[in-house]
């Protein structure tokens, strides 16, 4: 069964600050009832102390009728921040459950789902969320008890007047909601040529260099001053809505009120009330109109929070990485450091339906042995990668290290059992020596200091202003030499059994290439490696060559069995002599 998020979040806060939650209600009702007492004051004055001309209680009752003003201006106020308290609370409740829920999510999540689209669930979505109680649901609430109780007050008035006032409502409230949505769709045609406009200055900004190399300044122009232009044309459509929306409102208050007056003239006299009656009636009708337009503006965030709870709830509701219920601890998977047995079996995988990937992937691997996986852009090596870490669960088979199953290995020990090295290195908020650690308390200041010193970088940080402890504020401090480095000391840092080096030395020129490779060739003593590498030279010492085509194994074996049986690897050792010479 699904779980609520929302309805969850709403009842835990609800029952946290139950002393909030019942002034709340207590100041909604405040709200409602205070704000129908000033017209019947006024109906009172009228009817019995100017009409009959007796002003001797007149500035009791002006007081009194100041004085529920102010308790409407304060129980509104208080229902103002007490809704803006609890919708905080639950707010922050939820976005709490949701990052939890984000650390256990199945890494597959995430291969479906744009980081841009989880960003917006944490963020849009939960302000609509919001809304909901600061100026959705209770809004609405307060809204509809106050339209019953003004018509409630009219009819006792005139049952004539209440039926005039219920055939008004429909009228105000068709008209609002055409402004209303007209408006809504004009300020959000407006929203997303105002994101245009933003997203050209830095498209622009970035790609400066080569704007202006080819030439294309008066383009970009051109296309800034349509975007620009196109803004203009919205900004104006919402002015003249909202320009024009306020004196129709007046209009047709007016109008009522002109109409109201001539019904109850001594010469029609049709709806047979007082002149405190009248009088009364035209400030309750007054009133009428801002929850009339409150309605429209509420039933669309509540319509939008909706969407947000149900998008919540979705998210709240996707599958955690299994492995969570269990306790595997690495002595458990790998008893001997010496012993490490990583295998494939039958392994195939696909991120969407009919579109395998991998297929059929069978390898055993020995302990220590080095690996390097070659073949086509695309073919699947990093997803291989990802399998063999337990982000991405197989569709089909499975992948084990002594027998047990990579999936199933929590977050915890991975770590102790994998060290990954990518194409790039992203620098963390930290020190030097926290670029290392990740700000893993297990992890001694010992070990950082000799996987820096493994790399070869000790001399590099020891001219730094604070050595290990020197902020990285700039992406400027390091090189890109220098960070693939960092990238390998972070990854051996532990000394974990399985290395990864998932094409290291892409974006390095040939003699930082070489440093990195010899690096590595150290790091790889001891350890199970699998690297890929798009330039078969640049590849550390394999024991053995996988050549992928297709999702597929084609060939797998030593680099000299290969030189000897398989065609494609040959040529591309040649043909990289040729280029590289
Ligand atoms: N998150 C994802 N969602 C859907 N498809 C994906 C995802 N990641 C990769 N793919 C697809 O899976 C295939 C294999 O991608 P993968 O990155 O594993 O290839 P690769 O061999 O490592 O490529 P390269 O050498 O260019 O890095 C590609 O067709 C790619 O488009």
């Amino acid at each position: 069964m699904e779980n609520s998020l929302i309805k969850g979040s709403i009842v835990k806060a609800i029952k946290n600050n139950i002393g909030i939650s019942i002034l709340l209600v207590f100041s909604v009702c405040g709200v409602v009832f205070t704000s129908l007492i000033p017209p019947q004051i006024l109906k009172h004055i009228i009817d019995y102390n100017l009409v009959p001309k007796k002003p001797d209680k007149l500035l009791f009752l002006a007081i009194i009728y100041i004085g529920v003003l102010i308790f409407v201006a304060v129980f509104d106020f208080v229902k103002e921040v007490l809704l803006t308290v609890l919708g905080q609370k639950i707010t922050k409740e939820i976005r709490i459950k949701m990052m939890e829920k984000l650390e256990k999510i199945n890494a597959g999540f995430f291969s479906s789902n744009s980081s841009g689209a989880v960003v917006s669930r944490f963020t849009n979505d939960v302000d609509a969320i919001n809304s909901l109680f600061t100026s959705g649901i209770i809004g609405m609430m307060i809204d509809c008890f106050k339209i019953i109780g003004i018509v409630i007050s009219i009819w006792i008035f005139s049952g004539k007047l209440g039926i005039i006032t219920l055939i008004l409502l429909p009228i105000i409230y068709g008209i609002t909601r055409i402004f209303q949505r007209r408006m809504l769709k004009a300020q959000i045609e407006n929203r997303i040529l105002v994101g245009r406009v933003n997203n050209h200055i830095s498209e622009s900004l970035k790609n400066v260099q080569m704007i202006k190399s080819y030439s294309k300044e008066n383009y970009m122009e051109k296309i800034y001053t349509k975007h620009l232009l196109d803004n203009y044309k919205t900004i104006e459509k919402v002015n003249f809505y909202d320009s024009i929306f306020s004196p129709i409102i007046q209009l047709i208050r007016a109008t009522v009120i002109g109409f109201i007056v001539v019904l109850s003239s001594k010469q029609l006299n049709y709806l047979g009330i007082s002149l405190g009656m009248v009088a009364a009636s035209i400030e309750l009708i007054s009133n009428l109109f801002a929850p009339i337009e409150n309605l429209g503006m509420e039933l669309q965030n509540i319509q939008k929070a909706l969407s947000g709870i149900r998008r919540v709830d979705d998210f709240y509701n996707e599958s955690e990485d299994d492995f969570k219920k269990n306790e595997l601890k690495i002595e458990h998977i790998i008893p001997l450091r010496e012993d490490v047995r990583l295998a494939f079996n039958e392994v195939s995988f696909k991120y969407e339906d009919g579109n395998d990937v991998l297929q059929g992937i069978n390898l055993n691997l020995k302990s220590n042995e080095k690996v390097t996986f070659v073949g086509r852009t695309g073919v699947g090596k990093s997803t291989l990668f990802k399998l063999a870490m337990g982000l991405l669960k197989p569709s089909k088979g499975s992948i084990t290290i002594n027998g047990i199953d990579v999936y199933q290995i929590p977050n915890s020990e991975k770590r102790k059992i994998f060290g990954y090295v990518g194409q790039s290195f992203h620098i963390i908020n930290g020190t030097v020596a926290e670029q290392i650690s990740l700000q893993d308390h297990n992890i001694t200041r010992k070990q950082i200091e000799d996987a820096l010193e493994f790399v070869g970088l000790m001399d590099y940080i020891a001219t730094l202003e604070n050595g290990m402890d020197t902020k990285v504020t700039s992406d400027t401090l390091f090189s890109q030499g220098q960070k693939q480095l960092l990238a390998i000391a972070r990854a051996i840092v532990t000394d974990p059994p399985i290395l990864l080096f998932d094409e290291i030395t892409a974006n390095l020129d040939s003699i930082t290439e070489e440093k990195i490779v010899s690096v590595l060739q150290k790091a790889s003593q001891a350890h199970t490696i699998l690297s890929i590498s798009h330039r078969l030279s640049s590849m550390i010492t394999s024991d053995t060559v996988v050549i992928l085509e297709k999702g597929r194994v084609k060939s797998a074996g030593s680099p000299e069995e290969l030189l000897q049986k398989d065609e494609w690897y040959r040529s591309h050792i040649e043909l990289e002599k040729l280029t590289w010479s």
